[in-house]
């Protein structure tokens, strides 16, 4: 579904931010893109979905065809993303937010509106994402945590087949964070959604990704599955931080933590 080969991109010329990332994700997998800050995850969901900011080398191919090949309402029926940035109009309710989803879906004629079966998918998505109870309610006026889970309904509303999230959890209490999390694994088992997830909380990408990447510098270090990947020396080199790995009771999949530093003294 999405392959990256030989990504170098930077925001100046001649400074590469990415370095020569390549990797696949196949169709209905949940990939979980790790790394410390300024790593350049953001980079690497901005070079793929949209690069004409960027000093860009390297293939980025989306279903079989090249990202450059999709116009802009074709990438945004195949693609949608979740992205850190809240660049949305002050003055919308959350209904008609969630109604842009549907943009990408309406022809070009001038009589175009959106039709009941977009305002039924605006409905499902807000349902989804328990946002209905305030589907009437300007965006301004929602916590950050609603505000998050409201983009997430947008972004469903496009109906993508692959989908890219910026630290989704961001803003989001725990029920919240297992909630969405749980969502995204039902609509990557039950649809096929294929999912790449920048994550920072180690132990929810052990839980719910297929497979995760390790970024640093720029560079992708290492790639795998979380038995792999969440290893106390390999997070070591990439994070410089002591941790701890053991086994999730029921899952049988690694969970970090750490000691404290004032117990070790
Ligand atoms: N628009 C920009 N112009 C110039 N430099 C930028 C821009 N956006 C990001 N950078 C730089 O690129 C580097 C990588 O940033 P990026 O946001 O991709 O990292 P990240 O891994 O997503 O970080 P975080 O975990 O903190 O969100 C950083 O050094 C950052 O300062």
């Amino acid at each position: 579904m999405l392959k990256v080969c030989n990504v170098s991109a930077g925001y100046r010329k001649g400074r590469p931010i990415l370095e020569d990332v390549s990797l696949e994700v196949e169709k209905g997998e949940f990939y979980a893109l790790l790394g410390p800050n300024g790593s350049g995850k953001t980079t690497f969901i901005k070079a793929i979905l949209d690069s004409k900011h960027l000093y860009m080398s390297g293939n980025v191919e989306i279903a079989g065809k090249s990202a450059h090949q999709y116009n802009t309402e074709e990438l945004a029926r195949m693609t949608a993303v979740l992205s850190q940035e809240h660049a949305v109009s002050l003055d919308f309710t959350v209904e008609q937010i969630v109604l842009l989803g549907r943009y990408p879906y309406q022809g070009k004629g001038l009589f175009n509106t959106y039709k009941k079966e977009d305002y039924a998918i605006v409905d499902e998505c807000l349902e989804k994402t328990n946002c209905l109870p305030f589907k009437h309610k300007y965006f301004q006026d929602l916590s950050g945590g609603e505000k998050q889970r409201v983009l997430l309904a947008k972004a469903l509303a496009q109906s993508p087949r692959l989908l890219f999230l910026d630290e989704p959890t961001n803003h989001l209490d725990i029920k919240h964070s297992i909630e969405l999390l749980n969502l995204l694994k039902e609509l990557q088992l039950k649809n096929g959604l294929t999912i790449v997830a920048i994550l920072h909380d180690l132990n929810l990408a052990s839980l719910y990704a297929d497979r995760l990447a390790l970024l640093k510098d720029g560079k992708k270090i290492a790639e795998g599955e979380a038995n792999l990947l969440l290893d106390e020396s390999l997070l070591k080199s990439v994070y410089g931080v002591e941790l701890v790995s053991s086994l999730h009771p029921v899952m049988g999949k690694p969970q970090i933590s750490f000691i404290p530093e004032y117990v070790k003294n």
